[in-house]
């Protein structure tokens, strides 16, 4: 039996103290910390909030939410002109202050203090998946990790490694070209374009990340087609296909939650198996001869990179290619996607596309003529990505007290939450038609505030790539397939997680061109 202060106290009496005490301190604690912000950013405008706590939180799921389109332009309409306001949070569990902003002039000086805004917050699920790739590493100066990954990275998007991946990449738009035939055959047949597109990116990702003839897109044709992949190879692709998108799902939960929830068995189990299939995948590339190593691939390219005798150790390659993998498909296939609904939207769109697709050999196309010989699909996709940003926030930490708009104080390790957005849809940078679909306005270039791909240093490393890879996959479709909306189908409902994509998928109305 516990002895206080010389009581002897039975067990039972101390349980139910704790049972009372604990939830008590830790609702203090809240409640403190929540009043201390509050008073923090007393000077800073912000909409009402409901309460001292979790207010910070309800307020940004409803802007960043599940349906985002719909909470930005009630923003627009409640806040008015100051729409885009410093939203300040106070963040469970990360015990930090955090700034949510959508404001240009904000937003411009964030971007102008780069030795202060260069490092995303620690905390995030990157940290534990894959802590030492690009997405978590921290930049400590030009001898830390991530400058040094950042430096042997940057080869792999330019213009050499572009041409030694394109024939990949005109592969893998012919399997999904095939694949598509098949499902088609005759007449007008309706196709969730999204999951064409997921699984086409990822078979490219496989092949010029990994260099192994990743083929996803096939396990898509019609089970009696003689093409069809046994039930092995079937099993072989989707486990690949299913770990990717497990990795990604396991590092959202981890952000912000307690390290050791990670290990509750089930969710354990399943990331194991994440990391056999994927770690299977890399040593195959690494250690054995049984891969095509003919194919120029990123994985073997990391491996050989190295500056003044320094290389990245297994462990590092390992979390960068997962990195690579994990940033560089769903992102650009989700984009091209919602491109693609744009373009069936929009006939006259289709039309030009496909005049200037139709005088192009796309089938032997190098990546690098991209952008001189479909400059109008170029501002489609990159319109598309303004509408629907596949990355719709960006974070960074700060890395000492500063002040901002010259009279927000904000202290060091505060999040800083950049609304990309928001700031997609701010009619004073876009215009009263910022709602509508229009790629010209992209012809004169887009303005400062144009930001899909993040800013600064830690902007996005493969944005070359996507812009290529996704507007030649858009190109290509329309080339050899109709796309039309089926009449007063509803709006797809995005959904929003680490990328936004569309919760019911992107279903069109597909029919083969006649060439
Ligand atoms: C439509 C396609 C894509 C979009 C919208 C996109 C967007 C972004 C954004 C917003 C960031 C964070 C930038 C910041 O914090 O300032 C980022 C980072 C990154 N992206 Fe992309 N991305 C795309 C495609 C790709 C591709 C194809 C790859 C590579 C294969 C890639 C690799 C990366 C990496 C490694 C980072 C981390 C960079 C660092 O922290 O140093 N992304 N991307």
């Amino acid at each position: 039996m516990p002895s206080i202060g010389g009581v002897d106290v039975p067990n039972w009496c101390v349980a139910a103290g704790a049972a009372v005490l604990t939830p008590a301190a830790v609702y203090a604690y809240l409640l403190r910390q929540g009043r201390a912000r509050q008073a923090f950013f007393a000077d800073t405008p912000q909409p009402k909030e409901p309460g001292p706590i979790f207010a910070g939180i309800v307020e940004l799921e409803k802007i960043q939410g599940q349906r985002p389109i719909e909470p930005v332009k009630k923003h627009f309409k409640d806040l008015g002109l100051t729409w885009g306001v410093r939203l300040p949070v106070w963040l469970f569990p990360n015990m930090e202050f955090m700034l949510f902003t959508a404001d240009p002039a904000i937003i411009g000086e964030i971007q102008s203090k780069k030795d202060l805004f260069h490092s995303r917050p620690s905390g995030t699920g990157f940290d534990t998946t894959m802590p030492k790739g690009l997405l978590a590493l921290r930049n400590t100066g030009p001898q830390s990790s991530w400058a040094l990954h950042r430096r042997l990275v940057a080869p792999l998007f330019s213009d050499k490694f572009l041409e030694g991946y394109s024939s990949q990449v005109s592969e893998k738009a012919d399997m999904l070209r095939f694949v598509l035939n098949a499902n088609i055959q005759e007449g007008e047949v309706e196709c969730d374009i999204q999951n064409y597109m997921k699984f086409v990116t990822l078979d490219v990702i496989g092949s010029i990340g990994f260099g192994f003839n990743s083929k996803a897109t096939m396990t898509l044709l019609p089970e009696q087609h003689p093409k069809a992949l046994s039930k092995a190879e079937t099993e072989r692709e989707l486990s690949f296909s299913d770990a990717g998108e497990l990795l990604l799902f396991e590092t959202q939960r981890r952000t912000g939650e307690p390290s050791f929830a990670k290990y509750w068995p089930p969710r354990y189990m399943r990331w194991l198996s994440v990391q056999k299939v994927l770690g299977k995948r890399i040593d195959e590339v690494l250690e054995s001869g049984t891969v095509d190593n003919s194919r120029l691939n990123m994985l073997k390219a990391l491996q050989d990179a190295h500056e003044e005798g320094r290389k990245m150790s297994k462990a590092e390659l390992r979390d960068e290619i997962l990195t690579l993998l994990m940033a560089g498909h769903e992102t650009t296939g989700y984009t091209t996607s919602w491109a693609l609904l744009e373009v069936a939207r929009n006939p006259e769109v289709q039309e030009k596309i496909l005049a200037e697709a139709s005088t192009l050999d796309l089938d032997n196309m190098q990546l690098t003529h991209v952008q001189g010989s479909l400059p109008y699909t170029w501002m489609v996709w990159q319109e598309a990505l303004r509408l629907r940003p596949t990355v719709i926030g960006h974070v960074r930490q700060a890395e000492a007290d500063v002040t901002l708009g010259g009279k927000y104080s904000i202290p060091r390790g505060t999040l800083l939450v950049i609304s990309q957005l928001m700031l997609a849809h701010n009619e004073d940078t876009w215009g009263s038609d910022v709602m509508d679909f229009r790629p010209e306005r992209m012809e004169k270039g887009y303005p400062d505030m144009y930001l899909p791909f993040g800013f600064g240093g830690r902007a996005c490393i493969g944005k070359r790539l996507a812009y290529v890879e996704g507007v030649y996959l858009l190109a290509f479709i329309v080339k050899n397939f109709n796309l039309r909306i089926q009449e007063g189908s509803p709006a797809p409902t995005p959904k929003v997680s680490i990328t936004q994509s569309s919760e019911d998928g992107i279903n069109l109305l597909m029919s083969k061109r006649r060439q």
